[in-house]
């Protein structure tokens, strides 16, 4: 059946198309994102979700898309999504980080100038017949200081722009390094300085737990009396109240405010304020970034329903369209190795390590780690995925080390699973044959060579005879079919193990009469997420 997506909010008709033409159902509500009822009603319909930023994807909505895969956001800022919910059930996040970036900082210059120039209220003074020249003094930019705060893709955009006016830009951003200050032709300065020193100040941070109130009553009272601010990233960076109450003073001389705490804005402290001007979040309003962003969302969020691929995620490493068929059996091994691993480690797990051997090493590792991590932990929490696992993995404090090796043995890639409890060190490690079947080749640094199936008993015991001849007895007497036997050992008489894969789930019962067993240390039933048996 093909995959549905719901166009939530005010999208170009565009993606539309390209979802149909992918072979996506589409459903098209642009004016859905307003009405939250309706969203939680039915979004429980949809694989795929594309909105701009009217959509709250709240944790209430994550919860009732029971089908949901991915959120494309046709824009840039995701704060409007609750990305740690949407991780935590595996939904992909993504965005089209470039397609309106210089529309945004397009329309940050506009209001650079509108405030400038008063240009709103000088065109409703004039179109009223009142002819005020004398009212409307405006400043030059020219030989102006432009101070950036964020300078990332739109920042970098808005300060070049400004350099092209011939401004003087200085710009703070903790990851700005000083070759791309160099190249942009501006000085990297530090906030209190851009805030001393700044004539305009213009935001292009992202709305972080960090940056949220940045514009507060300290700092404005930081800043050169008589600046003008322009804010086109996100409401919640300005503390509107603040602001109002420095423009009354007249320590700030006026604001370019494209965005607000509370959106849509129907009412704000800085409305009605002399040389406020305000613009209903419209940075990304052009026909052609519109056209951008849309061809993108829709083509990335296709590409993700149809094949696999992830490009543009918040929440996940990218995978291309090209690598995914290649990829996915190696993920399924990454994910077998860890949930063995996982299913057979009772203490608490303190670094893992994956070791990528041969061809896979050139693969997308970071995937495969996120999916080991995903099989790994799945045994303690049914609902982890690859989106949530790295995540999880993280906050329950487990070390994980990714190593790359050329091709060091007969297989053309494998990949080695070392997990760390407290008491032990335990490795696992496997490959996928041509027939894309994922396998176990070592455990334990025991060879052997065991397909995985969706229901499998692990023993380990001495190497004696008899214990080939007590596992088909037991199990023949208990109806479970052994749909593969495999055995290894390190030595003769040594430590030896075996992986039974068999068509049916083990009892209890039967696994207490192998453990009878003087020569038996350990059997356990282990479960995969692989296609029954036929
Ligand atoms: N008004 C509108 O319609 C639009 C608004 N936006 C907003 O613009 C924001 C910026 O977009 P891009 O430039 O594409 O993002 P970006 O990720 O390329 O750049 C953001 C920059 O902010 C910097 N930064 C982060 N925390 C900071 C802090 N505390 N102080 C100073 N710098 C900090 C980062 O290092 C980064 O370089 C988006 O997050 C979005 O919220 C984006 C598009 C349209
Ligand atoms: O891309 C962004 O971050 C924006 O803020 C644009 O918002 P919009 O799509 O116009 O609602």
């Amino acid at each position: 059946m093909a995959p549905r997506v719901l166009v939530s909010d005010a999208l170009s008709e565009t993606a539309v198309q390209i979802f149909r033409d992918r072979g996506v159902e589409v459903d098209f509500q642009p004016d859905l994102g307003k009405d939250k009822d309706k969203l939680l009603e039915i979004i429980g319909q949809y694989d795929g979700l594309a909105i701009r930023s009217a959509t709250k994807v709240t944790d209430k909505v994550i919860a009732a898309a029971t089908k949901l895969k991915v959120v494309g956001r046709a824009g840039i800022g995701v704060d409007n999504v609750d990305i740690p919910a949407a991780s935590k059930k595996g939904v992909i996040v993504m965005n089209t980080p470039f397609g309106n970036s210089i529309t945004t900082a397009e329309h940050a210059v506009a209001l650079m100038f509108a405030v400038a120039r008063q240009l709103p209220a000088a065109d409703a003074s004039t179109q009223a017949g009142k002819w005020e020249k004398s009212r409307f003094m405006g400043v030059e930019l020219t030989g102006k200081t432009l101070g950036v705060v964020g300078c990332g893709n739109i920042g970098s955009i808005v300060a070049s722009r400004g350099v092209g006016l011939r401004m003087r830009v200085i710009a703070f951003d903790p990851f700005l390094s000083q070759e791309r200050a160099t190249q942009l032709g501006i000085e990297k300065v530090e906030l209190d300085e851009l805030y001393g020193r700044s004539d305009f100040i213009t935001l292009h941070t992202p709305m972080t737990d960090k940056t949220r109130g940045m514009i507060n009553k300290d700092a404005l009272a930081k800043m050169k009396s008589g600046v003008r601010i322009v804010n086109c990233a996100r409401g919640g960076l300005i503390v509107e109240a603040d602001l109002a109450e420095a423009i009354k003073a007249g320590t700030v001389a006026g604001a370019g405010v494209d965005v607000f705490e509370t959106e849509p804005a129907k009412d704000s402290p800085l409305f009605g304020l002399d040389n406020v001007v305000c613009t209903p979040h419209l940075g990304a309003s052009t026909t052609e970034a519109q056209e951008n962003v849309a061809l993108q969302v829709a083509e990335q969020m296709a590409d993700y329903l149809m094949r696999g691929a992830v490009s543009n995620a918040i929440n996940m490493p990218s995978i291309t369209a090209e690598e995914a068929p290649i990829l996915t059996p190696f993920v399924k091994l990454a994910e077998c190795l860890g949930a063995f691993a996982g299913q057979v480690t009772e203490e608490a797990i303190h670094s893992v390590e994956i070791l990528y051997d041969g061809l896979v090493s050139q693969m997308n590792t970071k995937a495969l780690t996120s999916a080991t991590l995903a099989g790994l932990m799945k045994s303690q929490m049914a609902d982890i995925n690859m989106v949530s696992a790295p995540i999880m993995a993280k906050e329950r404090g487990i070390q994980v080390t990714e190593a790359k090796r050329d091709k060091s043995g007969v297989f053309d890639s494998f990949i080695k699973l070392t997990i760390v409890t407290e008491k032990q060190t335990r490795t696992v490690a496997g490959t996928v044959f041509s027939d894309g079947k994922p396998r176990f080749i070592q455990i334990k640094g025991i060879n052997l060579d065991a397909e995985i199936g969706e229901h499998m008993v692990y023993t380990t015991n001495n190497d004696a005879p008899g214990i080939i001849g007590l596992l088909g007895t037991v199990f023949g007497k208990a109806g479970v079919n052994i749909a593969n036997f495999q055995l290894g050992r390190n030595k003769r008489g040594g430590d030896a193990i075996a992986l039974l894969y068999v068509d049916s789930p083990v009892p209890e019962a039967l696994l207490d009469e192998v453990r009878a067993y003087k020569e038996i240390h350990r059997a356990m039933p282990l479960k995969f997420d692989m296609p029954s048996a036929e």
